[in-house]
């Protein structure tokens, strides 16, 4: 069966790499995409894109009301992908999100609309199979060392902070490990920030630089001893895998799906 597909963002980083990954599977076609356009480059003109003989819209909602299609990928910016994922639902078309820095209110928003349609939903943190063996890996280990922070590092194009990895990573630690307030008891920040983001006492620190793609570490210490789980992507190809099997995935489903692990077999 063929798997008719819209792509919004398709000059990104992402986008375009979904774009080529679409194009060079048999069972996908790509059917249309949306792309604002910036007031750049027509997409026919960007020399990195294949040639793209299929409608381009500006306006969400008119591509969701013309297009015959299965699957909608969003990879474009937080607000922007919330709204897309939004309509997309409305529209019966199963999104599969790869965009970052949705709020756990707007997922639990969009867990209810899909369950109501009974419609297919699968928001990925990270696609890169390996960032999601690191979460898992980090899970475990803080059922044994509950004394954790997270470093994550990324591009300095990134707009949301802490990423959309840091985030899960927190929440899946927190399902084994007791809530506690890591530190010493007494610790004041001389410079503000100092000690980073933190949730349920887990610290999370954001880099960002040029160079850089999508790095995470993960550290533990107990008493005379630290373990790192670490994972890199260096380019966007390590996410396509993902994005395919979430494709495939989430033709399956009926509800909303936040994170890759829970399709993994
Ligand atoms: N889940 C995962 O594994 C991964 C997720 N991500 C996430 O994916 C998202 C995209 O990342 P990346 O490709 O690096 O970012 P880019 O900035 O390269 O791409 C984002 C694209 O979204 C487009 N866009 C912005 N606003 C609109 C709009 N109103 N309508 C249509 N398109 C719009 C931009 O268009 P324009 O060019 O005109 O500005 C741009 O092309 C981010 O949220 C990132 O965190 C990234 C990597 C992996
Ligand atoms: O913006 C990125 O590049 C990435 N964003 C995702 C995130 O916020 O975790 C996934 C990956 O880290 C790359």
């Amino acid at each position: 069966m063929q798997i008719k597909i819209i792509i919004a963002g398709p000059r990104g980083k992402m986008g375009s790499e979904a774009v080529r990954m679409v194009n060079n599977e048999d069972t996908f076609d790509l059917v249309a995409c949306i792309d604002r356009k910036n007031g750049g480059k027509a997409l026919k003109d960007i020399e990195s894109l294949p040639a793209l003989d299929i409608p381009i819209y500006e306006d969400p909602e008119q591509c969701f009301q013309e297009t015959d299609a299965d699957v909608f990928i969003d990879l474009t910016t937080p607000d922007v992908g919330f709204e897309h994922t939004k309509l997309s639902l409305l529209y019966d078309i199963r999104p599969v999100v790869g965009t970052s820095g949705f709020t756990q209110e707007q997922i639990e928003a969009l867990a209810d609309l899909s369950t109501t349609h009974g419609t297919g939903c699968l928001i990925a943190p990270n696609f890169a199979i390996g960032a999601v063996l690191m979460m898992q890996f980090a899970k475990t280990a803080a059922k044994y060392l509950p004394d954790v922070e997270i470093i994550e590092k990324h591009h300095d194009q990134k707009l949301d902070a802490p990423s959309g990895t840091a985030v899960k990573t927190a929440n899946m630690i927190q399902e084994t490990r007791q809530s506690k307030q890591q530190g010493h008891p007494d610790e004041k920040e001389t410079l503000n920030g100092a000690r980073g983001a933190e949730t349920d006492g887990i610290h999370i620190h954001s880099l960002r630089l040029p160079g850089l793609i999508a790095h995470q570490e993960v550290l533990f210490g107990g008493p005379g001893q630290t373990l790192t789980v670490k994972h890199d992507s260096y380019n966007r190809a390590s996410f396509m895998e993902g994005v395919k099997l979430s494709v495939n995935k989430v033709m399956e489903s009926d509800k909303l799906i936040y994170g890759l692990e829970n399709i993994l077999e």
